[in-house]
This record gives C-alpha cells, sequence and structure tokens, in this order.
C-alpha cells in the first residue's frame, strides 16, 4: 500500500511478527521491494509495546525540558567517546557526504549503545571493544526514569532489528539466519533527538537535520507528526516527505546495506527540514533513533546472492571502519570541538 501516491509503502509486519515461515516470506517480500525501490519504509503491525514507546519518549522530552546547564552536566568530556548529552548545533550531518559548506543541524542529542555485554567474551576484549563499549552516562540525578526506560526500550530496538534482518536475509535469498552472526555482538548506538521550536529564522541554508545517508544497516526510527519533518529524496532527486502512520515505525537503508547488496537496495538521502516561518512556534520535534549497527568486525562485502548478478562494486570493509570514518565527519564542526574540549 502507498501512502497518497507517495513513494515510501506503509507495509504491515504482523504476519512476520507471529513467526509463520509464509508470512515471513510474504512480508520480507514486500520490504525487498521498498529497500530496492526507495530504501525507506514505514511499519505497521510491529509489536512494540505502546507504554515501552510512550515511557522512553516521555522520559526524553523531560531531559530536554532540563535547562541547559544540567543537559551539560551530561556532556561525556572526551570528544572520542559518543556518549550523553551533544548541545545544539554540535553536529553536521551534511558534513558526511562531504559537503563542506553546510551548516551544523539546529538540534541537541543524547547518545547510549549496548548496556548488557559478557566482558569475559574475547570480543569484548580489544583494544577496539574498549574504545566502543564505553561506560554509558545517564542522568540518574534528574529523570532517574530515564534509564530504565530507554533500556526498555533498546530491547524492543534489538528485538525488532533482529526480525528485519531475518527479513532482509529472506528477502535476499539468503539464508534466513545470515545476518545473525553479523548482528549478535552490535554496535548498535541509540539516538535521542529533540528539535527546538523555531522562533527565529535559522541562517540561511541551516537545517534542523542536513542531507545525509545513515551509516549502519537499518535505522529504526519514531518520530512525531510535527511541522518541519524528515524528508527523502527520490530517484529523480525530488524531496517528498515520509509519511508519518500513527503507531507505525519509519525503518531506512543505511550505506552497508547498500554495500551489502552491491547498490541492488538504496541507502537513501534524507533531511529534516524547518517548519514553515508561520508554525515555527509549537513545532517541537523529538526523535527516538535505533541505528542497527553490526558487530564491529562483520564484514562489509557484496553478500554471495548479489555476487551471481555483477562484479563487487565496494572495496570490502567492516562495520566499525566505516562507522569510524562517517562518525568523525560528522563531529568535524566548529562547535563540537569548542564545546567538548572545553
Ligand atoms: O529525526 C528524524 O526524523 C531523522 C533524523 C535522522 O535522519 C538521523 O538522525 O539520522
Ligand atoms: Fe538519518
Amino acid at each position: 500500500m502507498k501512502f497518497d501516491g507517495n513513494p515510501v509503502p506503509v507495509i504491515d509486519i504482523s504476519a512476520a511478527v507471529s513467526g509463520s515461515e509464509s508470512g515471513k516470506q510474504a512480508v520480507a517480500d514486500k520490504v525487498g521491494a521498498a529497500a530496492r525501490s526507495i530504501g525507506f519504509l514505514v511499519i505497521s503491525g510491529h509489536g512494540v509495546s505502546e507504554a515501552v514507546i510512550e515511557a522512553a519518549s516521555a522520559a526524553s522530552r523531560r531531559f530536554f525540558d532540563l535547562p541547559p546547564e544540567r543537559k551539560a552536566a551530561y556532556r561525556s568530556g572526551d570528544p572520542e567517546i559518543y556518549r550523553g548529552y551533544f548541545g545544539m548545533e554540535t553536529g553536521n550531518l551534511a558534513a558526511t557526504i562531504g559537503d563542506k559548506q553546510a551548516k551544523p543541524d539546529h538540534r541537541e542529542y543524547f547518545n547510549f549503545g549496548r548496556f548488557e555485554i559478557n566482558s569475559g567474551d574475547p570480543y569484548y576484549q580489544t583494544e577496539t571493544a574498549h574504545r566502543i563499549f564505553k561506560e554509558n552516562i545517564w542522568p540518574e540525578a534528574d529523570v532517574p526514569e530515564f534509564k530504565p526506560a530507554l533500556m526498555a526500550y533498546y530491547k524492543e530496538m534489538e528485538r525488532l532489528g533482529n526480525l528485519l534482518m531475518e527479513l532482509c536475509a529472506r528477502a535476499l535469498e539468503l539464508s534466513p539466519d545470515w545476518f545473525v552472526d553479523k548482528y549478535d555482538k552490535h554496535i548498535t548506538n541509540m539516538v535521542v533527538t529533540n528539535y527546538p521550536d523555531q522562533p527565529e529564522e535559522l541562517e540561511l541554508g541551516q537545517l534542523r537535520a542536513g542531507a545525509h545517508t545513515d551509516y549502519g544497516g537499518l535505522t529504526l526510527l519514531k518520530t512525531e507528526d510535527k511541522p518541519g519533518g524528515l524528508e527523502v529524496q527520490t530517484k529523480d532527486g525530488r524531496w517528498v516527505p515520509v509519511p508519518i502512520v500513527p503507531g507505525a515505525y519509519i525503518v531506512n537503508l543505511g550505506d552497508l546495506m547498500a554495500q551489502w547488496t552491491n547498490d541492488e537496495w538504496v541507502s537513501t538521502m534524507h533531511r529534516v527540514v524547518n517548519p514553515s516561518r508561520e508554525l515555527g512556534v509549537g513545532s517541537r520535534r523529538q526523535s527516538l533513533v535505533f541505528f542497527h549497527q553490526p558487530n564491529y568486525d562483520a564484514p562489509i562485502e557484496c553478500i554471495p546472492t548479489c555476487a551471481t548478478r555483477s562484479a563487487p562494486k565496494y572495496a570490502p570493509t567492516t562495520s566499525i571502519d566505516h562507522l569510524d570514518m562517517k562518525m568523525n565527519q560528522m563531529n568535524d564542526t566548529p562547535k563540537f570541538t569548542q564545546i567538548e574540549a572545553a
């Protein structure tokens, strides 16, 4: 089903959640078609608890309502440690696609990662692992419910992310468990983002979030229907709003899916635009974003079924090498450097 002629399909995945083989394959085929054509889909029937979503959203909103000095108490203090609070305009998504002129994104965010790891496993004992699996920062003194609410949310997203990867494997005619050993020790960052009201006009060309592609496997996005929202770029270069369907998730493919599939599937450019001037006040918008990212050492190279159709276009890489490259570009903004060094 398409939403008012919108290129992003709305797909009910309930037949896959309930688990029958035929149900899974039928949903997988729809997911595959969306992945091939636009790289974005909206999923309903996902089975994620409303209460868990609501608790995570409310706790996040309370965090962003704190005064700036309280939020600043939860900065990481070390630019190498991607955890905790990042203030307004400290990131620049358009820089990750090489746009050197782009203005920083008009948003603030909070980041956390995995919190249940088996430190006895050698995978978690390497230098890379020590760098990635840092202690999370939680605003326990100011918003005590934030940590449990966001942890519960993250666990729901791990479950949904794994199901979606199984559907991707089926759509790609791989064995249904093909992605399991590439995600079983995943390095997903979850980012809660606040796009504040815009009582004043931003600088010319500045956006809530500049045009970019996501860096990982799939992105699972829960957001709000507010003026100044998410747009996706179609193959002919037009920007169209992504439909906001009550209760549904927006899912989009990141760069690793395009590289794995040799560009048979697309990692689509998207951005978050500003509200129109008259709707600037009241346009505050919050997103919960789960950037499902494979194990740090997962090889990213043309998968077997795609390799039978055309010669590999991308040099093999790993999950962490691609992520590092993108994160360095994202954080290469004057404010990020000033604030984190302060
Ligand atoms: O807030 C949104 O709607 C999407 C933001 C986004 O694309 C991102 O953070 O990568
Ligand atoms: Fe994005």
